[in-house]
């Protein structure tokens, strides 16, 4: 049992909203350490159901949506939205604020010891469950993500930068380690799952057709290519060392509005994104002001450096015969 503060620095942390950060650090502080144990505390990837978005469940996934759900009914929440719940839960009647969460991302990875993570979005309350997440996600009041991977983290922001903190395994708190993190903007990275290559739009084969033809391409220059399939793992590297991720629509079925979800996915790491610096779309159009039409919803979402995420949506202005062209014959235009 923790008996000291899961976060030893509140100070960047709004007082009215530290109840409900306390909470979902104290669960965080358990995952980790249910994580780090791995097959020694049973079989947690294993498959045991299908959530509203048919992707298969895990154990850890309603592991995590449990403990999430039970400690957040004692720290002022009124409406719990969760991946793998189909609806929303009413935690407490009188509580101000609502919590949307993907309990535990990139499931895929449970078992190979990657890196995995919890999402979380954090709105006031409205009178009704649809009213206090079908809003423009720029009325979000708080978003953020732990990561559980060789070390354990907070990344968060409520609208004032965004701050990272480590959990000290000695102390088990989590000390604030960075108060202002800035995108760089430096970085030949993207993130995509080329496996899809086949299915994708013309702008995003084009954008990506350019990256690949390196120095000898229109972008005269070389790039690297990353794909964890842990969106909070992506994000943090991007975070940290810059670059852009982009998960599009694509024509697979069930795939036109990509795989991510606006609600518990997309929308916190948006604000996350932008407030270091960085931008966050659905390759087009920010994605901060959007609102999602179903609690479920998703989205194409695109985010990381500013440059590159801008050049991206310009993809999707070109004039058809440009986009359509090899690249070498494409209007090279460079942002
Ligand atoms: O397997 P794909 O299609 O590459 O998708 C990977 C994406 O799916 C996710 O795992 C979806 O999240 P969940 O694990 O919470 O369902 C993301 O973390 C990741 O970016
Ligand atoms: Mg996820
Ligand atoms: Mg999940």
């Amino acid at each position: 049992m923790q008996t000291e503060n899961p976060i030893r620095d509140l100070q960047h942390i709004p007082a009215a909203l530290q109840p409900i950060m306390n909470a979902l650090c104290e669960v965080g502080i358990d995952l980790s350490r249910v994580i780090q144990r791995g097959p020694l505390g049973g079989a947690l990837g294993a498959a045991v159901g299908e959530n509203t978005g048919g992707d298969t469940q895990k154990a850890l996934d309603l592991m995590a949506d449990d403990a999430f759900c039970e400690r957040l009914k004692a720290a002022n929440v009124r409406h719990y939205a969760s991946e793998e719940q189909d609806t929303v839960a009413v935690l407490d009647p009188e509580g101000a604020y609502a919590l949307a969460i993907d309990p535990l991302d990139g499931s895929s990875n449970i078992d190979v010891n990657v890196s995995i993570g919890t999402i979380f979005s954090i709105f006031e309350a409205a009178e009704d469950p649809d009213a206090s997440f079908l809003r423009p996600t720029d009325q979000q009041v708080a978003g953020g993500y732990i990561i559980y991977g060789p070390q354990t983290m907070l990344v968060c922001t409520f609208g004032n930068g965004t701050q990272e903190y480590l959990l000290d395994p000695d102390s088990k708190q989590f000390v604030l380690v960075a108060e202002a993190i800035k995108i760089p903007d430096t970085s030949r990275e993207f993130a995509i799952n080329a496996s899809n290559y086949r299915h994708w739009s013309r702008p995003i084969r084009a954008y990506i057709d350019d990256c690949l033809a390196g120095e000898e391409g229109p972008r005269a220059s070389n790039f690297n290519m990353r794909w964890v399939a842990s969106l909070v793992a992506e994000t943090h590297r991007i975070l940290t060392r810059g670059g852009v991720f982009l998960y599009p629509g694509d024509a697979r079925k069930g795939y036109a509005r990509g795989r991510l979800r606006m609600v518990y996915e997309c929308a916190p790491i948006a604000f996350v994104i932008q407030q270091a610096g960085g931008l966050a779309t659905d390759a087009q159009d920010p994605i901060l002001g959007k609102t999602a039409e179903k609690l479920h919803a998703r989205t194409p979402f695109v985010f990381g450096s500013t440059d590159k995420v801008s050049r991206i949506a310009a993809y999707h202005d070109l004039p058809d015969e440009e986009v359509n062209a090899l690249f070498g014959n494409r209007g090279l235009f460079r942002v």
